[in-house]
């Protein structure tokens, strides 16, 4: 049986067009992330997925229970870690956790097992007000209140959002661990290199979603040649292999730049030229792999 399943999902706040007929399944122990920029609709997917809003049109099911009939059961079953304001500022840690288990009638004693790993790493600031925590300590005291219940789903919103890169790899650790044990997790980010980082992932954009598969798969699929260029004059580079008329992207990744043609250019002769006449000093311009942001970023700028 699915975890979750979503059949033609639809939401507008006035005219404003959040979800739009969005279909899509996360299995049973999956790690399913949703990948996509501010305003795609990813907040709005989850607060409808755990019974906290109504879409407009189309169903959805978490754990075989619909999410407007069953809303009581689904909450039970479900940990949600919103983007923000899950944590009581003015508790301390130990009084948020507290909180937590006691709304869902358990205790931390008895869940132990499940957020030892995470909150050994904050029982030194057990006393220490949440408000008071480092980024990357609120999510993971977010993330042991959101467990506290012991549920079989997990929604995470956005939960490595402005955390350090070394605190969002120890997430996303824990994340596979908690994978391990059975708990089926769908996880958002706007951060494209962490879908690699997913068994699957859906690329979501202006509300609809433009690619669901495994990273691995939607690289293998992606059917256009990607080109890395380097130089001595990055800047000029980038603005330059921009203006060529048969360039259909060039972005700065890391130290270089990563350009795909538009359809018709079959050979990188054209540009190569047309770089050569107008760059001074060297640059080198060849072919390479694509990686799954270079799929992402093609498909939303198509
Ligand atoms: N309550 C609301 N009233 C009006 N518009 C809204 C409301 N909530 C969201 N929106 C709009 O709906 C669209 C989707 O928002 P949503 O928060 O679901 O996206 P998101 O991918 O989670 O982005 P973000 O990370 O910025 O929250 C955006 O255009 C947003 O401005």
């Amino acid at each position: 049986m699915n975890a979750i399943v979503v059949e033609h999902i639809s939401k507008n706040y006035g005219a404003i067009q959040a979800l739009k007929e969005i279909s899509f399944h996360v299995k049973k122990g999956e790690l399913f992330g949703l990948i996509g920029p501010d305003g795609a609709g990813k907040t709005s997917l989850f607060r409808i997925l755990t019974t906290l809003m109504l879409a407009d049109q189309g169903t959805a099911t978490v754990n075989g229970l619909d999410v407007v009939k069953d809303y009581k059961k689904i909450r039970q079953m479900v940990g949600y870690m919103p983007g923000r304001f899950s944590l009581y500022q003015d508790l301390t840690v130990e009084e948020n956790l507290q909180f937590f288990a006691t709304i869902f009638n358990t205790t931390i004693e008895k869940n132990y097992h499940l957020i030892k790993d995470i909150y050994v790493q904050l029982e030194p600031f057990r006393k220490r007000p949440a408000g008071k925590l480092s980024g990357g300590m609120k999510q993971k005291l977010a993330l042991c209140c959101a467990l506290v219940h012991e549920p079989s789903i997990l929604f995470l919103d956005e939960p490595t959002t402005g955390v350090d890169p070394v605190s969002r790899k120890e997430f996303w650790e824990m994340l596979k661990r908690l994978r391990d044990n059975g708990i089926a997790i769908m996880v958002s980010t706007p951060y494209m290199d962490e879908a690699d980082l997913c068994e699957r992932v859906a690329l979501i954009q202006a509300g609809q979603i433009l690619q669901i598969n495994s990273p691995a798969n939607i690289v293998a699929d992606f059917e256009k040649d990607i080109y890395g260029v380097k130089g001595e004059h990055m800047h000029a580079l980038l603005q330059t292999a921009r203006s060529y008329p048969g360039t259909f992207s060039c972005f700065a990744f890391g130290d270089q730049l990563h350009l795909v043609l538009k359809d018709g250019e079959t050979n990188s002769l054209g540009v190569q030229q047309y770089l050569s006449e107008r760059i001074n000093g060297d640059f080198t311009l060849q072919k390479i792999e694509p990686g799954i942001e270079d799929c992402f970023m093609y498909l939303m700028e198509k």
